[in-house]
């Protein structure tokens, strides 16, 4: 069990604490055409008018496929240790599945030699939204056949890159995967099937247990892991109805992913609440996604305040707004949540080490003006989250690493590129990336490992 870091004076993170920044392919790489890449989803998504904002799409985004070597000089000037990027199934395996393309495991082998060159730790997450459009004409993730696909993806990648990469993530988000494109379809592949939603989820979930064997075998002596994104549910009043709303959110949101992972079972209370939603499946399935894990990656950026409602079936919840600051996005910046959280997630589920895997903030960054970028309310909203994930580990939770998200201005889905999350601005005219103040407060901190004002 992890014990207090009472050794910690505040704001001093541990000697061997992971400092990293993160992105993912989709939203940085670009060259959507370039070397045998097959079509995404999200190609076919962001192209079709109407679901992105401007029309956006990642057609270039931000060059990253060819400008990999710069950006990686833009993190050694973070001198983070880390650095958490996605690989782009279409580029490894054009139709999803069967034949392999290599020019598309030659980029991300390269990009590996250059990380490790210059001393910063590849985390790689394999699944970040970019489903092959082959698969997803064959179904897609309500397809049980996909969680196949992606574990034969899974086994394509690490035994190409398992030898050098030794942090692996295999999905990330699967709540927004499911609900936004398969509920909501807000995003990718933009369908509207409040009865997929469940499906997809436990299709996620049993992909997820599939790769982790095969990401063992081929990743000797690797950490392997799964990113969540994860809110803290306070009850908005004191009524029991409150209370019984918030415990209903963190069941959506949270408990019916972490309980099939780390108990055995999806939470009983929201089987009742989904009933007739809930697909049926093999128990076997259980000890699939149950697969013991080296850590649980946190997507942490806001809390949610809950109200009983008498609409909104079957989870009868709504969300309200509280008075305080909001970010570009516009989502509550309230640090707490995430020491709420972190503590939540160490005395129910024990986690054998927890890394946050996303955390940042959006705001409407002005063009850079004698090459700076003034961005108090970023720096403020980091500062703040390192405080809370700080006194987290002081109070004994097994926290070994926080990414910042962003390493640079992306492709924010359906927000396209109208919110900024970079540690560094990006010119989507001329591609030029330009550090924030928030990027040299960041690189302040990782270099003294503890907080700086
Ligand atoms: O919305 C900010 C981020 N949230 N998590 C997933 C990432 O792809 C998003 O850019
Ligand atoms: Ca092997």
């Amino acid at each position: 069990m992890s014990q207090p870091r009472t050794d910690l004076a505040p704001g001093r993170f541990p000697a061997d604490f992971t400092w990293g920044t993160a992105t993912a392919a989709y939203q940085i790489e670009g060259a959507v055409r370039e070397d045998g890449r097959g079509v995404s989803i999200w190609d076919r998504f962001s192209h079709t008018p109407g679901k992105t904002h401007n029309g956006d799409t990642g057609d270039v985004a931000c060059d990253h496929y060819h400008r990999w070597q710069g950006d990686i000089e833009l993190m050694r000037r973070l001198h983070v240790n880390a650095y958490r990027f996605s690989i782009a199934w279409p580029r490894i395996l054009p139709e999803g599945w069967g034949r392999v393309n290599p020019p598309g495991l030659d980029f991300y082998d390269r990009l590996v030699d250059g990380l490790l060159a210059a001393g910063i730790t590849p985390w790689v997450t394999l699944y970040h939204w970019d489903l092959p459009q082959a698969l997803e004409d064959r179904g897609g993730w309500p397809n049980p056949d996909t969680s196949k696909a992606f574990a034969e993806y899974a086994d394509v990648v690490t035994r190409r890159l398992g030898d050098r990469v030794k942090h692996w993530i295999t999905l990330n988000e699967p709540w927004v995967v499911a609900f936004l494109g398969y509920f909501t379809g807000e995003h990718a592949p933009g369908r509207k099937e409040p009865e997929s939603y469940l499906p997809v989820v436990h299709n996620l979930l049993l992909a997820h247990g599939l790769a982790v064997p095969v990401i063992r075998e081929n990743s000797r002596d690797s950490q392997v892991g799964i990113t969540l994104n994860l809110t803290h549910a306070y009850p908005a009043g004191d009524s029991a109805e409150d209370e019984a709303a918030a415990k209903r959110l963190d069941g959506f949101m949270n408990r019916w992913f972490l309980d099939p992972l780390f108990t055995g079972g999806y939470p009983r209370d929201m089987i009742d609440v989904f009933g007739s939603w809930v697909p049926s499946f093999d128990e076997s399935d259980l000890g699939v996604i149950g697969a013991p894990l080296d850590f649980l990656g946190v997507n942490y950026y806001s809390p949610s305040f809950v109200q009983h409602s008498e609409g909104n079936p079957p989870l009868h919840v709504e969300q309200v707004r509280v008075d305080g600051e909001y970010t570009d996005m516009g989502w509550l910046v309230y640090p707490q949540g995430l020491y709420d959280l972190l503590t939540r997630l160490h005395r129910d589920y024990s986690p054998a080490a927890i890394v946050i895997t996303e955390n940042g903030a959006a705001y409407p960054d002005e063009p850079p003006v004698e090459g700076r970028v003034h961005d108090p309310k970023r720096v403020e909203y980091y500062a703040s989250h390192l405080d809370a994930a700080q006194r987290a580990i002081r109070d004994g939770v097994p926290l070994r690493g926080y990414f910042a998200w962003s390493l640079m201005d992306n492709f924010e889905w359906a927000f396209g590129y109208s919110k900024r999350f970079g540690l560094y601005y990006v010119d989507y005219e001329t591609l030029e990336r330009t550090i924030k103040d928030s990027g040299l407060w960041y690189s302040r901190v990782v270099a003294e490992g503890q907080l700086v004002p």
